[in-house]
């Protein structure tokens, strides 16, 4: 992982007993680096993952949510949404921060490799400020035409026995046209066969995308998709399948839609089903067999020399 400097240890909030920063953790808010320096954490006996709850009206719409989803009473539509989410488990409460206590989605992975999408044409909402929109729509403006953007993501490379994360910073760097190879690259392209994983994991978004199609009257904004397969068992001279999760994350932005009537209207998130499809589509690209995978330059610098430009690190 990247070096922590002291200057940041010093400023970081306490951390709850038995727990550390979260592990593999892509985007989001980190752990001491943040703005509120508060970031996800995991607890080291039970493998939870702690996420702050955050001051109103994020933390306690994401509270919600999660409450909403894991009701007894929730509709069958949104009873759907659950092999999507991490479990929730309650809050938990440390020195006056409270956290969301969730599944976490890493548990039975022996080398998780990750990769956070952030899904959607448009990923703030009406209660952001200008400033805050604007520089969202700049982190990455081809988002627009896309319907998603890619947050970070991290592969094992078992060849080399290591794991290259690509950083948010390198992934809002990324040229409409060159997504589809930068997508191959999560899917380890171009040194293991990334066709199984990538097939695998289109089943299993098209299945969210009939769940979300089937859900009226809500807004995911800013909603992450975390894509996870196991590079342990990644490799292009075996057979064996590894194994893959799909999940969302992030429902700070989560809202439900009324009509003049104060009815929740009955359309599905067109914003969100738009990126969504999106994105399967670029996988269908690389899923297929005549798919040339274009190494980009930006994704493989690494100047030893120029850490600042980099657009990875590497660790074991
Ligand atoms: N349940 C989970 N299990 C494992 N990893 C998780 C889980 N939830 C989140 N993560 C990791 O943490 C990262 C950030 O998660 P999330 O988007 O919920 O945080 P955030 O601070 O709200 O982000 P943002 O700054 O985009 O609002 C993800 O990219 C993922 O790597
Ligand atoms: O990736 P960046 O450039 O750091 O941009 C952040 C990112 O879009 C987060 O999703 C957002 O948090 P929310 O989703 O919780 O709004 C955060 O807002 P914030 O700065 O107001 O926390 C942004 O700053």
């Amino acid at each position: 992982m990247e070096p922590v400097s002291s200057s940041i240890i010093d400023t970081a909030p306490p951390l709850p007993p038995d727990t550390q920063p979260l592990e593999h953790q892509i985007a989001g808010h980190f752990h001491g680096r943040s703005e509120s320096k508060y970031g996800l954490l995991e607890q080291k006996s039970t493998g939870f993952v702690l996420k702050p709850f955050i001051s109103a009206p994020r933390g306690p719409r994401e509270h919600q949510f999660y409450v909403d989803v894991f009701s007894i009473h929730a509709p069958v539509e949104i009873q759907n949404l659950r092999p999507f989410l991490p479990t929730f488990f309650g809050l938990y409460e440390f020195a006056g921060m409270q956290y969301l206590t969730l599944e976490n989605i890493l548990k039975d992975f022996q080398r998780p490799c990750i990769a956070d999408v952030k899904i959607g044409r448009i990923t703030y909402d009406s209660e952001a400020s200008t400033e805050k929109k604007q520089k969202l729509k700049n982190n990455f403006p081809a988002a627009v035409d896309l319907g998603f953007q890619l947050c970070g993501w991290k592969t094992y490379r078992s060849t080399q026995k290591k794991y290259i994360y690509h950083h948010k910073q390198c992934a809002r760097s990324i040229k409409k046209h060159e997504i589809s190879s930068a997508l191959a690259n999560f899917f380890g392209a171009p040194e293991s066969d990334h066709h199984p994983v990538v097939r695998d994991v289109i089943i299993r978004l098209r299945t969210l995308e009939r769940v979300m199609s089937d859900l009226r009257g809500f807004t995911f904004l800013a909603t992450s998709l975390l894509i996870v397969y196991d590079g342990a068992q990644h490799q292009s001279c075996t057979q064996s399948m590894p194994k893959v999760d799909v999940r969302l994350v992030d429902f700070a932005h989560v809202s439900t839609v009324n009509d003049e009537n104060g009815n929740p209207i009955n359309q599905p998130d067109d914003n969100f089903i738009f990126g969504l499809r999106s994105y399967i589509d670029h996988l269908e690209t690389i899923a297929d067999d005549k798919f040339i995978y274009l190494p980009l330059e930006r994704l493989n610098h690494n100047d030893p020399s120029n850490a600042s430009s980099n657009c990875y690190t590497t660790f074991m």
